[in-house]
């Protein structure tokens, strides 16, 4: 083992349990490996080869669901995290950074912001990798801007082979396309190119709305402001919007946060923890004292309290407890539908004591329509609204609806956009809570709306929706993902093919078919694949 491996700076450790960040899911890997180059990364894929062994590649580990475990071979990059070239607009509209793929999101902000730069868009946390966050479709929340992929001008790629391959809109643009959102399936992402913008701060308001003024207001609301999204609390019957633009103003102090400090926090979690293992019924009880000590009463529609930020603070959350997260996307026309069926669904549920849910609900939206050429930045400046796209390709497996056009920033309206809703249910002091009749209905009001779940969530699925049956429904965990390989195929038809077929090509030896049993519940690939790969 020694002698296979001596090329390495940092021997392979043996037996490593990798643990999700929401610590979930954990598996003992064979080795793990932290390689330092894209030599040494070649060399791993290729001994991976030799040796018919999977391989997985790890960011952060931030992804919800089981989709990184495996018993075979795993890889994590941290230790491949440098910042390799900055390309900046010769009158500095944009600048395009290069980095290692193991660079984690903040690190990369960080960089960018002594430079006068900031990454465009961004979701909840900045503590992803650059090769994960794009892997599973991560979004912000917007109806400007797309997928946090869209911000990549270029990717290289160490494929199954062991071949280095550069990927942009004009080298080989359907495996850019496909590595784009890749599932960690397709290569190892190595180095990747971002667009940033001038840095800016971000002026936001936090406004306590009604439910009943969100649905009012659906047509208007989601294109009032560059960066938007809404807190849903059910029982409350109120939501919080918050609301941001680019400024240069000055950062203001941070809002004040009750769950932000230590006893509110301890508090919260305590009461979570007493609804989910004791006695469920409080939890309608605990949102509405939560939510009244976070944001008070009274409704602030067009009035809310502003804050300036950076731009990483303003965007990103506290995300509070570990949790259990089902998210899907649909077409955001169907909202108004959606929500007051799940509303109705909740209300029910809760009289009859059937399941509760954690809030908040998240829902947002993005804009993953791109224009047919680069839109001119001449004009920009670096509080100018909207993104300056890294590529204008759409990722094969992107969950967002295909059917939205695109349309000029100033007439934007909601048929171009995707909303997204986030189900997350917390694990106080990580004790599982109940999830399995939250999720279903959740899921069957989502497949309803022409939804899909995002790639890197706790979706459960259904046993009827295998292709082959696994085990018998009273065999698995309330939360176990069951899988959705039948949708799947449907929903993502010949886009899903073309994925395949370039899977195929980069990687015929099946590497990076580590964690089948995701692969084929999911139908990403068919079992002729996995018995290929295994011979
Ligand atoms: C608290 C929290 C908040 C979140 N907020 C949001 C949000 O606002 N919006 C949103 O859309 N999602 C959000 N997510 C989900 C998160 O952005 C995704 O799960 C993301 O993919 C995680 O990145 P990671 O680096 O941790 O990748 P991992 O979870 O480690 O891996 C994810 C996938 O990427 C693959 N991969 C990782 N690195 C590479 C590489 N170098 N080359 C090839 N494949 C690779 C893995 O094999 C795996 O398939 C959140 C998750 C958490 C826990
Ligand atoms: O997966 C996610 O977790 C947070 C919510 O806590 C978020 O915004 C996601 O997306």
């Amino acid at each position: 083992m020694v002698m296979l491996f001596d090329f390495l700076s940092v021997a392979p450790r043996r037996g490593f349990v990798f643990k999700n960040w929401a610590g979930i899911y954990s598996c003992r890997s064979q080795l793990y490996f932290q390689p330092t180059s894209v030599d040494e990364i070649v060399k791993v894929v290729k001994a991976a080869r030799q040796e018919r062994k999977t391989l997985v590649t790890v960011g952060s580990g931030h992804s919800p669901s089981d989709m990184c475990m495996t018993n075979e071979w795993l890889m994590n990059l941290d230790r491949f995290n440098k910042v390799l070239e900055l390309k900046e607009h010769p009158r500095k509209k944009y600048a395009d950074v290069t980095v290692e793929a193991g660079m984690r999101v903040y690190q990369l902000s960080e960089y960018l912001e002594q430079k006068g730069y900031a990454i465009q868009n961004l979701g909840s946390i900045s503590e992803q990798s650059v090769g994960g966050i794009i892997s599973t479709g991560t979004h912000g929340s917007s109806p400007y801007h797309g997928l946090v992929s869209s911000q990549y001008v270029n990717l290289t790629i160490v494929n199954g082979k062991g071949d280095v391959v550069f990927l942009d809109s004009e080298h080989q643009p359907d495996v850019f396309k496909a590595a784009l959102l890749s599932l960690g399936k397709i290569g190892v992402i190595v180095k990747a190119t971002i667009r940033a913008v001038p840095k800016f701060n971000l002026r936001s308001t936090e406004e306590l709305i009604k439910f009943d003024t969100l649905l009012d207001k659906w047509d208007t609301i989601w294109t009032s402001s560059e960066y938007i999204r809404i807190w849903w609390y059910p029982y409350a019957r109120k939501c919080i919007l918050w609301r941001g633009i680019k400024t240069q103003e000055p950062v203001t102090i941070p809002r004040k946060s009750w769950w932000g400090t230590l006893v509110g926090r301890y508090f919260y979690e305590t009461l979570l923890w007493v609804a989910t293992q004791i006695y469920s019924p409080l939890t309608p009880y605990i949102e509405r004292f939560v939510f009244h000590r976070q944001y008070g009463q009274v409704e602030t529609f067009g009035q809310g309290e502003v804050e300036v930020s950076k731009s990483v603070d303003g965007l990103n959350m506290d995300c509070l407890f570990s949790q259990f997260v089902d998210e899907w996307g649909c077409p955001l026309e169907n909202g108004p539908e959606v929500l007051r069926s799940l509303d109705h669904s909740i209300m029910q549920a809760a009289q009859n004591k059937e399941f509760y849910v954690h809030v908040p609900i998240e829902v947002r939206c993005s804009n993953t329509t791109t224009p047919d050429k680069p839109l001119n930045v001449e004009d920009r400046t670096s509080t100018s609204p909207g993104p300056i796209h890294g590529n204008t390709l759409r990722p094969y497996l992107d969950n967002t609806p295909s059917h939205c056009r695109y349309a000029p920033l100033s007439d934007v309206t909601n048929n171009q956009l995707t909303l997204y809703i986030n189900a997350t249910m917390y694990r106080p002091f990580h004790w599982n809570s109940a999830v399995g009749r939250w999720y279903a209905l959740f899921e069957d009001t989502m497949a309803a709306a022409e939804g899909k779940p995002h790639w890197a969530k706790n979706f459960i699925g259904s046993t009827s929706l295998l292709e082959k049956q696994n085990k018998p429904e009273t065999e698995y965990d309330d939360y176990e993902m069951r899988g959705m390989a039948k949708s799947v195929r449907k929903w993502y038809g010949q886009d899903l093919k073309n994925w395949q077929r370039i899977r195929r090509e980069q990687d015929p030896d099946g590497v990076f078919l580590a964690n089948k049993d995701w692969c084929i519940r999911n139908g990403i690939v068919d079992e002729q694949d996995i018995e290929q790969a295994d011979h």
